[in-house]
């Protein structure tokens, strides 16, 4: 299973996570109006409860305050009476007065007292009110009866004479009263019409001035009052309310006389005592029971019929009024409130379904609205996205810039404005890693690479072309020895002094490179062959000022190998390669000079190949052999150690020196082969000198810069283990530049091997720059003056200084000094007294073969 695939990340477009976030709010807002729906249906629900207890107990207040007030209603009715009879009996007296006021007026001259009287009496004779209770009567003031509707045949009668002794007080009293006043009220007793009874009677009284008459008139307090309560029922009775104009009063006395139900008045000829509901309840014994034991008042339910006929019930409040011994109460069918509420929370719900309703409209319309919109922005959007990606993606296609000016959103502006910023980064970073795949990072030279090219465009351009163009090869002479010796920085400062040098030199158009290490190149455009000769020395010519890198002062020269193109070359591996073999010649022609190739050169380059080929089939085929050379004690002459020397056996060329081979072994690699055969080969000689009784101490095996590295330490200690021979019986010979070379990895590998037993010593010292303090960093036992101190001790002073310098260090630093090429007499003197503890040179014997060495070391011992 791919990890990878699986940690992807899940991605989205951006209108796709548009218009989903869409759905979510769409249906995160569903989701809440539902909620909000059902909750306002709960709340309706609730309300309508609350709104049925409310109704229900509002229904309950409006009988009991209508109950209320109709009793009192009734109550303030009859405290009234009593005013309202009299103010009625003034009146009717007072109309009565005008009456005959108006008679006598019109009548006064026209006819005599008499008649006019008679007029007013007959006037006022036939006239009744109060259900026909009430009539005028006339006394004179000395008590005559001038009328008396009631029995005209008291008329003309003292009233002493008319009436009995009862009457006769209530009409002194009248007489009396009008005596003193005008007018006037007075209350007596009198005879019910029947004459069975009397009662309680006011009667209100006028003197009517012009003939001295009192005009009267009256009404028993009680009938009255009784007339007033049939009136006030037969209201009440009138009274209806509510829904369907149900709502309606009734009145009962505490035994059950109906006076007042449903809009008729009985007045309480009809008993309803026994009446049962539906129920079995006695409704109207229960009311009065109610009415008498709750004075306050109280509700009362039961079963009744409604206009309609059907029945159901009914709640009434029902309330006592005592002074009369009957119960007022209305009230109101359970079913109507019932369907009052339901219509209410109906209405309520239709309400709430409407606004609902028209809360969706506009919400869908405002949708609509918004996806049509949203539509059009989407599909802008999505046009936008598919111009932009296509610009986009010719844009890093070519690496170009947007084009602001095709982009219409801001937000793509700014990605776009990302995306230049990227392609210039990109621009630049591209150029730059042309620049650095095509430039020296050091010298900031062009390098190979660049070289290559060039010389590829301009043998392409070349074509046809009569004249050469020119490959300098430049190798700076002993570059290296500079590098180890001062550092490898103060190299590279040079390397860049050496190419600011050549570039100012040279004409713009000319190209300088550095192709590696001390290598550099010049190529310039079409020349003639001297030109280029001519350029070659300008180059020489300026290394020819002492460069000043840190405290130092030098001078350095190069070889320089010229290669015309196309006439020597048709390839630029090949100018390179035939630049490079021309400037070897001029190495090896003496350095710090020029020489143009030729193709012999190429032939000595294809023999350098053949003998590496050689080389691999020497060590296979076993040609290699160990030559030695000893070294001698100086005071005694006797031969202490050897150097191995190598030799080839080649099958054609015959025996050949190292100086022959080595070098190409080192630069191909093939010495660490042949530097592990030849530890073995030493050993393996040592091994069977030993066994031949020889106890020559020391056996010095020469160890190129190669084969300085880890691995030797464990192949050295390998090869040791095979061997019978003991360490301490070999000793490596290290030049001082190999050892300058990577004097890190060089301390830590001759450490290894000292530590194995193994002695160590620097050849050919004295050619380097090395300090003293350097050299105790590492783990020496002696060195070798160089053989070209040596050979020249006799006619350079600054040699022998040099040689008397090393032989003093060695001694100073407890090292042993030896002495190389010593060949004649005067060296061996001058050794001598500078005493040089060991001597090698032709003048004890060249390098023998091991036969050989093993006679000398015979004679020697001998
Ligand atoms: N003119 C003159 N020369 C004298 C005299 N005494 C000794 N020589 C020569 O000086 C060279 C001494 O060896 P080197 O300096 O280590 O220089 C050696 C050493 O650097 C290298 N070489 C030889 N054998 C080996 C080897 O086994 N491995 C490696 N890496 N290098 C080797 O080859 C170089 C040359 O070796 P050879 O040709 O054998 O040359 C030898 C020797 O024949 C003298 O009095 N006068």
């Amino acid at each position: 299973m791919n990890n990878s695939r699986l940690r992807q990340p899940i991605t989205f477009s951006v209108v796709g996570y548009f218009l989903a976030t869409i759905a979510v709010f769409i249906l995160a807002c569903g989701f809440i109006g539902y909620l909000w729906i059902s909750n306002q249906y709960q709340y309706l629900e609730r309300d309508g409860e609350h709104f049925a207890q409310e109704y229900l107990a509002l229904q309950k207040q409006e009988i009991e305050a209508r109950v209320h007030s109709i009793k009192h209603y009734l109550q303030s009715e009859n405290k009234l009476a009593n005013n309202k009879l009299k103010t009625e009996l003034q009146q009717r007296v007072d109309q009565a007065y005008q009456i005959a006021e108006s008679i006598y007026l019109s009548q006064q001259g026209k006819n005599s007292d008499a008649d006019i009287k008679n007029m007013i009496y007959a006037a006022l004779r036939d006239l009744r009110f109060n259900q026909d209770r009430g009539y005028y009567f006339i006394y004179t003031l000395d008590g005559v009866v001038n009328l008396y509707p009631p029995d005209p045949s008291l008329e003309t009668k003292h009233y002493t004479d008319a009436f009995p002794q009862e009457g006769q007080d209530s009409i002194r009293q009248i007489i009396t009263l009008l005596h003193n006043q005008q007018e006037g009220f007075v209350s007596y007793q009198w005879l019910l019409p029947d004459g069975k009874k009397s009662l309680n009677k006011y009667s209100y009284l006028r003197l009517f001035k012009p003939y001295n008459l009192v005009i009267g008139t009256g009404d028993y307090l009680e009938l009255y009052e009784k007339q007033l309560k049939d009136e006030v029922y037969q209201r009440i009775a009138n009274i209806s309310f509510g829904p369907d104009k149900e709502g309606y009063y009734f009145i009962n006395s505490y035994d059950g006389d109906l006076y007042v139900t449903n809009g008729e008045y009985h007045a309480g000829q009809k008993n309803i005592w026994d009446t049962v509901d539906a129920r079995g309840t006695k409704v109207v014994q229960e009311n009065s029971r109610l009415a008498q034991q709750h004075p306050e008042g109280t509700f009362s339910t039961y079963v009744w019929e409604k206009n309609s006929g059907e029945e159901s019930e009914k709640v009434s409040f029902i309330l006592g009024v005592d002074e009369w011994k009957i119960f007022i109460g209305t009230g109101f069918y359970t079913d109507t409130v019932k369907n009052k509420i339901a219509l209410h929370v109906d209405a309520r719900k239709k309400e709430f379904e409407q606004g609902v309703f028209d809360t969706l409209k506009i919400i869908l319309v405002t949708m609509a609205i918004i996806g049509f919109l949203l539509y059009f922005m989407m599909r802008k959007l999505s046009q936008n996205l598919k111009v932009f990606r296509s610009n986009l993606e010719r844009s890093v296609d070519t690496l170009t810039h947007l084009n602001p000016e095709e982009i219409h959103f801001n937000e793509f502006r700014l990605v776009s404005d990302s995306v230049n910023k990227m392609i210039s980064g990109l621009n630049q970073r591209s150029a730059e890693l042309r620049h650095s795949t095509l430039h020296d990072h050091l010298t900031a030279l062009p390098n190979r690479r660049y070289v290559w090219q060039q010389l590829k465009e301009m043998l392409d351009r070349s074509q046809g072309q009569p004249l050469n163009a020119a490959l300098m090869f430049i190798d700076l002479d002993h570059f290296k020895e500079i590098n180890d010796t001062l550092g490898h920085s103060a190299g590279d400062e040079l390397l860049r002094q050496v190419s600011e040098r050549f570039t100012q030199v040279l004409r713009s158009d000319d190209l300088v490179a550095r192709l590696g290490g001390d290598e550099f190149t010049v190529i310039t455009g079409l020349l003639r062959d001297d030109e280029a000769e001519t350029i070659a020395r300008k180059l020489l010519g300026e290394l020819q000022r002492p460069f000043e890198i840190q405290t130092h002062a030098f001078r350095i020269t190069a070889s320089i190998g010229i290669c015309l193109f196309p006439k020597d070359a048709s390839t630029p591996d090949m100018i390179l390669r035939n630049g490079d073999s021309a400037m070897y010649q001029a190495k090896r022609n003496g350095r710090n000079g020029f020489c143009f190739y030729d193709s012999s050169m190429t032939e000595a380059a294809s023999k350098r190949f053949n003998l590496l080929e050689q080389l691999n089939q020497a060590l296979k085929n076993d040609q290699f052999e160990l030559y030695y050379q000893p070294q001698v004690n100086t005071e005694t002459g006797r031969i202490v150690a050897a150097e191995a020397l190598i030799r080839w056996n080649h099958p054609e060329r015959g025996l050949l020196a190292p100086d022959q081979f080595i070098p190409y072994a080192e630069e191909s690699g093939l010495i660490a082969p042949i530097g592990r055969w030849v530890i073995e080969q030493a050993l393996r000689d040592i091994s069977r000198w030993h066994a031949m009784g020889y106890t020559l101490p020391k056996v010095a095996v020469n160890f190129s810069t190669q084969q300085i590295s880890d691995l030797i330490v464990a192949e050295v200690a390998e090869i040791l283990q095979c061997s019978d021979a003991d360490a301490s019986s070999i000793e490596f010979e290290i030049t001082e530049s190999a050892l300058m070379e990577n004097p890190e990895l060089s301390r830590k590998v001759l450490q290894a091997l000292h530590q194995m037993g193994i002695s160590l010593s620097i050849d050919d010292f004295g050619q380097g720059y090395s300090s003293l303090s350097y050299l105790k960093q590492f783990p020496i036992s002696k060195l070798k003056i160089d053989r070209a101190f040596i050979r020249d001790l006799e006619v350079d002073e600054n040699d022998r200084a040099i040689t008397r310098a090393i032989i003093a260090l060695g001694k100073s630093l407890k090292m042993t000094v030896i002495a190389e090429g010593v060949e004649t007499e005067n060296q061996l003197q001058f050794l001598k007294e500078e005493q040089c503890e060991e001597l090698q040179g032709y003048l004890f014997s060249r390098p023998v073969p091991e036969e050989e060495f093993r006679r000398l070391m015979e004679k020697s011992s001998g």
